[in-house]
């Protein structure tokens, strides 16, 4: 069998000279180790062709089109015959690049008409080589210096490693395709090579696309197990979330409210703090009865309606949809906890933190003294997703009102929204103050909520004197992460002009990082997604063979799967999972195992053969056939009475 040779170590040895068409021509002929390597190490063992590049000008033409052709540094063993298909394979797209070593020494150029002047290597001569152009005239001899010629034409439906896995060439293996496509064009899945057989089975069972990001060092039809899967870490992470979400107290002393139970404390400490809202406020994660989810009441204690349409104004705060904004489900007044308390309903973010928890946890305790401070792209983050939620609020006749450390929540990493709106437009009902103005504050809150941060100090959020934190934002931050927050602090002489436009329009630059950033983020979300893309239909899977398959009431039962001629699920499922190397130690392999399950969901005409324990029996069956016997082994099971 022809094999490609393109890699091959044997052309990494000095290569052999050009077969002679004749002794008495080798002296004119320059040795191809002097083209390629510079010298040539056989030159006083008796190579007979000639090792001074500046007699060159006597080479004949044909041989200077040996050069141009021939030289193994850009010549593919496997380069195709013009007329026929045609694939670069993925060795020839991973060969080194072409390394003019020998020519330096002043070889050859093709222009015979430089007899007088020394030969120049011309590199553009070698970029306008094409392999479509190319003419395999020449036989390519093998670099073993045997001296025997034959044409190796490279295939890559032929590759050695990848034949000893293929049943029959006349057999259809997505494998191959695999193979050939990525060889001829590494950037899609599906190469427009003539050679391309539409296949015949739909392709659902191997639809683990190449998407990035991807490791160098497996070839092209291997793959790793972590491809399979997404990271441990995101897996955590969310496990935890989900974790947080069903998390229940036992004994909880918590009441059950008309529309939600099962409430759960959020608070992380019992510190009853009416700072914010002037009550003190307490938040739980709480099931609704109506539809199973799980939202956040923020409950106000001790707050008294007096007037109807307060409570009504949380309505409005539905029409504000941004992903910065905690989305306000509703607001009621409740007794249940053993006062008159008002309860405000939000989405639940499941292990979300305050940026006081997590920004300000050490500094409590200790003072800001070497904290480490918050970096800049961090706060610009921060900047851009709080102007986009204030952006979305203005926009709806509402300001924030409310912009305090402990009233924004961290939901993931980096990603931060505003909590608690709607609380102060209910509490403050009755002071009944102008929307412009408390538009205008939210600039002022703004700007105090990032100097918080930036400067590690949660009295800012309190304080008169905001100029000697700002002083202090010169030693960390640019000056127009300075001049930003100052314009925050600023309050407007005409509110016109300090609107959320203007100020998205003067940070525009990093809008637009942040933008990237969160495109960047989401193309590994996406990435992720499509490595767990089959693994649905897997789990199914596995979860009908292992129902069926040895069955303990069902032993010795005629009509059923160990026996029969259902017989051969037990011998699928022992050639799934049960494979042996020939000195009988298990062969673990988890790519095989993904491959068959999902060739059997989509019910390939592929073949396979599957040998029974005691070698006895052999049955060569189509994963279409296997997959009518389990669905029907799985009907069976789901009768109401089987016998
Ligand atoms: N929508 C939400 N989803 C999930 N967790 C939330 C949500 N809102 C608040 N939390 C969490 O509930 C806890 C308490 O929130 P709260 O707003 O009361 O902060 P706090 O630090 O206790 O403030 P205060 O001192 O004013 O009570 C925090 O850990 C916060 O992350």
């Amino acid at each position: 069998m022809a094999t490609a040779r393109f890699n091959s170590p044997e052309l990494r040895k000095p290569a052999s000279s050009p077969r002679p068409k004749g002794r008495e021509n080798a002296k004119d002929t320059l040795c191809r180790n002097v083209l390629i390597y510079g010298h040539c190490r056989y030159e006083d063992q008796g190579c007979a062709f000639n090792h001074d590049p500046n007699k060159t000008h006597s080479m004949p033409i044909e041989s200077k089109k040996t050069l141009n052709v021939d030289s193994p540094s850009f010549t593919p063993a496997s380069l195709p015959v013009p007329g026929k298909s045609s694939t670069i394979s993925s060795q020839a797209a991973s060969a080194a690049p072409f390394q003019p070593r020998g020519l330096t020494s002043g070889t050859v150029t093709p222009n015979p008409s430089s007899e007088s002047q020394p030969p120049v290597f011309n590199p553009a001569l070698i970029r306008e080589f094409t392999p479509q152009t190319y003419e395999p005239a020449e036989t390519i001899g093998p670099s073993d210096g045997s001296g025997s010629d034959h044409h190796v034409a490279y295939d890559p439906f032929q590759m050695s490693a990848v034949t000893q896995a293929v049943p029959t060439a006349t057999q259809y293996n997505p494998y191959l395709e695999d193979n050939s496509s990525l060889g001829g064009n590494t950037a899609g899945f599906y190469p427009a090579s003539t050679s391309f057989v539409p296949p015949t089975q739909p392709l659902q069972y191997h639809l683990y696309a190449p998407i990035g990001p991807h490791r160098e060092d497996l070839l092209a039809y291997q793959k790793h197990a972590h491809d399979f899967f997404m990271p441990e870490a995101l897996r955590e992470e969310l496990h935890k979330k989900a974790e947080a979400t069903f998390q229940v107290m036992p004994n909880s002393q918590l009441p059950t409210l008309d529309s939600y139970h099962t409430l759960v404390a959020l608070d992380t400490s019992h510190r009853k703090s009416a700072t914010v809202f002037g009550y003190p406020s307490w938040v739980y994660k709480a099931t609704s009865i109506k539809n199973g989810s799980m939202y956040t009441l923020r409950r106000l204690e001790g707050y008294r309606l007096t007037n109807e349409r307060a409570i009504r104004s949380v309505k409005d705060w539905k029409r504000v949809n941004s992903g910065s904004v905690v989305s306000v489900v509703d607001a009621f007044t409740s007794r249940a906890f053993g006062d008159s308390s008002l309860i405000f309903v939000t989405n639940y973010h499941p292990l979300s933190k305050t940026l006081v928890e997590h920004h300000f946890a050490n500094i409590s305790k200790f003072g800001n003294r070497g904290v480490q401070s918050v970096p800049e792209p961090v706060l610009w983050s921060y900047i851009v997703q709080i102007a986009s939620a204030i952006k979305a609020v203005h926009a709806a006749n509402l300001a924030v009102r409310c912009m305090d450390p402990s009233k924004v929540i961290l939901t993931d990493k980096g990603r931060i929204r505003l909590n608690a709106c709607s609380v102060l437009d209910v509490v403050q009902f009755d002071a009944q103050r102008p929307l412009s103005e408390l538009q205008q504050e939210d600039f002022i809150h703004f700007g105090k909520l990032i100097l918080s941060i930036a400067t590690n100090n949660l009295s800012v959020m309190t304080s008169h004197t905001l100029m000697v934190f700002v002083d202090q934002l010169s030693r960390t931050y640019t000056p127009e992460f300075r001049d930003t927050v100052i314009w925050l602090l600023t309050p407007a002489q005409t509110p016109d002009t300090r609107t959320i436009s203007n100020f998205l329009s003067g940070i525009a630059t990093h809008v637009v990082d942040s933008f990237d950033s969160s495109l960047h983020g989401n193309d590994t979300l996406y990435s992720e997604i499509n490595r767990e893309v089959e693994n649905g239909r897997l789990a199914r899977l596995l979860m009908k063979l292992g129902t069926i398959n040895e069955r303990p009431e069902f032993d010795g039962d005629t009509m059923w799967s160990e026996q029969g001629e259902r017989y051969v699920i037990k011998m699928f499922r022992d050639y799934v999972f049960h494979q042996v190397n020939s000195e009988g130690k298990p062969v673990v392999d988890m790519g095989h195992m993904v491959s068959c399950l999902n060739k059997l969901d989509a019910g390939s005409m592929e073949r396979i053969t599957l040998t029974s324990r005691d070698e006895q029996n052999v049955f060569v069956v189509t994963y279409n056939d296997m997959k009518k016997q389990v669905n029907a082994a799985w009907a069976e099971l789901q009768k109401p009475a089987r016998r």
